[in-house]
């Protein structure tokens, strides 16, 4: 590893602006024999091969993923990009940069603090709208916001892993911007198979139920061919609703995130 890399990059994370030999730590655990299917969203099963209804090999069925693809058209997703990138970006991990608009969490600890949570921001009502037209959001309450940027040239990449469960709840909510990106799935138990479900630029993805528990999702490095926003929102868990006994600070997130008057969490705005 090069000492002198300057990226978001801590402990085993890494990205190719610190890595001396970026072969060395990519996919050691590809080397494994693995199995992967790819997600159909019209039989809502992984299949080893073929298009639908031609599908032929391995199949599973794979519960907890909606998909929905152009679901903004271009000139928004142009109007989007172009607010997004007026907010300055912070280094994040796997060579990823990203903007926050939600509370400050300790997750270890489970604390969480609003005092610096302005609220979406404003180019995201016009989404909040539309996702809550959906049947499957109709009663989703967004109260964090996070745009990631991805690109090829940071090898940028997100490892495995599972949204925390203490604050977030049921629906991880993610607008797909730009380009082609490939969301994967695996899990300790069927430790040689991954899941892959393609996300198409505009398109929006909804993980919940299996997928979000039973699964830990990532995206590889080689699945960034060009670069890619990701807008994920993201809901409280049932601890935070009404009767659970962090209700209070749940409600007060709420009212917060839906003024849609909110800065980045930690950055400031560019000043051109
Ligand atoms: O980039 C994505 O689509 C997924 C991001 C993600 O899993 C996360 O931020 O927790
Ligand atoms: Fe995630």
């Amino acid at each position: 590893m090069n000492s002198n890399k300057s990226c978001g990059c801590k402990g085993i994370r890494s990205c190719l602006l610190c890595e001396d030999n970026k072969d060395k730590i990519e996919n050691v655990s590809e080397k494994k024999e693995k199995v992967t299917l790819k997600y159909c969203d019209l039989c809502k099963k992984a299949w080893a091969w073929g298009f639908h209804p031609n599908h032929t090999g391995d199949s599973r069925d794979f519960e907890g993923i909606y998909l929905h693809e152009e679901f903004i058209d271009e000139i928004l997703e142009a109007e989007l990009i172009d607010e997004i990138d007026k907010t300055v970006y912070s280094d994040s991990q796997s060579g990823r940069r990203k903007q926050d608009y939600g509370p400050k969490v300790n997750f270890k600890k489970q604390k969480v603090k609003y005092e610096v949570f302005t609220g979406l921001p404003k180019y995201s009502e016009v989404l909040y709208t539309t996702l809550t037209a959906l049947p499957i959001l109709k009663d989703f309450i967004p109260v964090e916001l996070c745009n990631l940027e991805y690109i090829p040239e940071r090898g940028s990449a997100i490892d495995p892993h599972y949204d925390d469960f203490w604050l977030w709840g049921e629906r991880l909510v993610t607008i797909n911007l730009i380009s082609e990106t490939v969301l994967y799935f695996i899990n300790d138990q069927d430790s040689n198979i991954e899941v892959q479900v393609t996300l198409p630029p505009r398109s929006l993805v909804v993980v919940f139920g299996e997928a979000r528990h039973k699964w830990k999702h990532g995206i590889h490095r080689d699945d960034i061919q060009n670069r890619r926003i990701a807008m994920t929102f993201r809901e409280l868990s049932q601890e935070f609703e009404k009767d659970g006994k962090s209700s209070e600070i749940g409600e007060k997130l709420k009212d917060i995130a839906l003024t849609f008057n909110g800065t980045a969490v930690g950055t400031i705005p560019k000043s051109s």
